[in-house]
């Protein structure tokens, strides 16, 4: 195997490189794509990381040669607010998890609950009904967020979790920041130091436990039903054969909710961001709808039809993917593009830098679904994953999908939002990529005159 060091910062940069990774991730990421291509080599504090952009490279790590890829170091930080749940677990403990969990998205079974979908839908744009009138400015960020969770919860859990919304809105706003390991020190210190940090992450954590056993709880007296929760209970440890303790089943719920409502949250605000700053895509947009949907409510069934309005989904979630970036860590040495990657160092995939490099795509600081029309549409592998890649790609994505495509459609065929003026939406890397200081939009009802 190769000793060749893969391209990076040189020492003199690695404080440098710490601290702008714990106040710019997003911003270091970028760079280092820019500065070093495909693959960088760069320590972050204690740890080396390699992070790696180009295709095939990912297609390595995703696809040639899982065996050698686990959670590892940086996934640690997820157990926080998920536990050790579909997403942060390996090797049969994450088997076991995927194959409960699979069977509800299924295609024809998510497109049976779209009604679901839509009445949620609904209750946003009621919701929107009075500051549309008045011609109010919304941060429509945290509604959307409350949209997801209400999909989500009703979906796949058979409850309605919106009810609880004011409960669960600050919860899940803390866990973003919490869940990524930047070094900063009060993630460092242990458990016992009694720091404000500390206590307002017991308060939080309490919170979101509680309102899982409550989902646990109202699973076990409504009996046996046709959702996750009823599956979780329902389900057997492959190797003893008894059913998963509560606490199992509390982390799985804790993953899907937090993995499932806060990413499809921030996608709509982007998209609907996006759509705001384009004029032209919106009416071209509108045009669709109307033709297609002649003002009645979407189906599953119409989404073929409505092409132009999965390209500009795909074309948001290529310019702000959610999951920014995502970690692995090697089992073994490795070799990457010709490069040594030790053994029990991190690996970083950011779907932003492989999205957003300029050798792959075309003018990529542009908002431009035509890159995803049938025509044009690339088949390389692995240049567009906002949903990951391998066996361990979003389980949710089908979800994510018709909830964006049918979100999209109700708001644009109702209402014509605009960025408040002299607002700038500055895209930062948590957990997910968040618009920083949220996306106020002033609401009218869109004019057909
Ligand atoms: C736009 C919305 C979404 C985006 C961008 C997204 C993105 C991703 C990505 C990139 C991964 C792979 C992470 C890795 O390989 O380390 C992932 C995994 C996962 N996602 Fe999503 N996701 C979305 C929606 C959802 C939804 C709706 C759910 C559930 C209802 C969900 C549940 C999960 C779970 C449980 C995993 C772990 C899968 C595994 O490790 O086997 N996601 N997601």
């Amino acid at each position: 195997m190769t000793d060749r060091r893969a391209p990076g910062p040189d020492g003199g940069h690695l404080i440098g490189a710490l601290s702008r990774f714990k106040s710019n991730s997003l911003g270091l990421i970028s760079d280092l794509q820019r500065r070093f291509g495909g693959i960088a080599r760069v320590k972050l504090g204690p740890y080396l990381v390699h992070q790696v952009t180009e295709p095939d490279l990912i297609k390595h790590v995703l696809q040639d040669n899982p065996g050698n890829y686990r959670r590892g170091r940086f996934y640690r930080g997820f157990n926080l607010f998920m536990g050790h749940g579909m997403l942060t677990t390996d090797g049969a403990e994450w088997q076991a998890r995927r194959q409960v969990a699979q069977p509800f998205f299924q295609r024809a079974r998510l497109e049976s609950a779209a009604p679901v979908i839509t009445e949620c839908v609904q209750d946003l744009l009621d919701r929107w009904e009075g500051p549309a009138e008045r011609g109010e400015v919304v941060d429509v960020v945290d509604d959307l967020m409350w949209l997801s969770m209400g999909v989500l919860s009703r979906v796949l859990f058979g409850v309605d979790l919106r009810e609880r919304a004011d409960e669960l809105l600050p919860v899940v706003r803390f866990a973003i920041k919490a869940m990524i390991i930047t070094g900063k020190v009060e993630q460092m210190l242990p458990r016992w130091v009694p720091t404000r940090y500390r206590r307002d992450l017991n308060r939080h954590q309490a919170v979101l436990n509680r309102v899982m056993d409550d989902v646990i709880a109202r699973q076990r007296a409504a009996g046996d039903e046709d959702n996750l929760v009823a599956a979780l209970l329902r389900a057997e440890h492959p190797e003893t054969g008894r059913p998963w303790d509560d606490r199992a089943i509390r982390a799985e719920l804790k993953t899907h909710f937090m993995a499932g409502h806060e990413t499809t949250g921030c996608a709509l605000a982007w998209t609907l961001y996006a759509l705001a700053q384009h004029v032209d895509v919106r009416r071209r947009l509108t045009a669709e709808l109307d033709e297609v949907l002649a003002g009645r409510t979407p189906t599953a069934e119409d989404l073929p039809k409505l092409t132009y309005l999965r390209q500009v989904v795909d074309e948001s979630l290529r310019m702000y993917p959610p999951i920014w970036v995502f970690p692995r860590d090697t089992v073994d040495d490795d070799e990457i593009g010709g490069y040594h990657v030790p053994a029990g160092t991190t690996v970083l995939i950011s779907p932003h830098a492989a999205h957003h490099n300029a050798e792959v795509w075309e003018s990529p600081e542009a908002f431009d679904p035509e890159r995803f029309c049938p025509a044009s549409r690339s088949t390389e592998r692995y240049r567009y994953l906002p949903f990951g890649g391998g066996a361990r790609h979003c389980v949710g994505h089908r979800l994510a999908l018709l909830e964006l495509q049918l979100t999209v459609a109700m708001v644009a065929q109702r209402y014509r939002l605009d960025l408040a003026p002299g607002h700038q939406v500055v895209p930062t890397g948590l957990v997910s990529l968040r618009p920083k200081k949220g996306v106020p939009m002033r609401i009218a009802p869109v004019d057909r005159g």
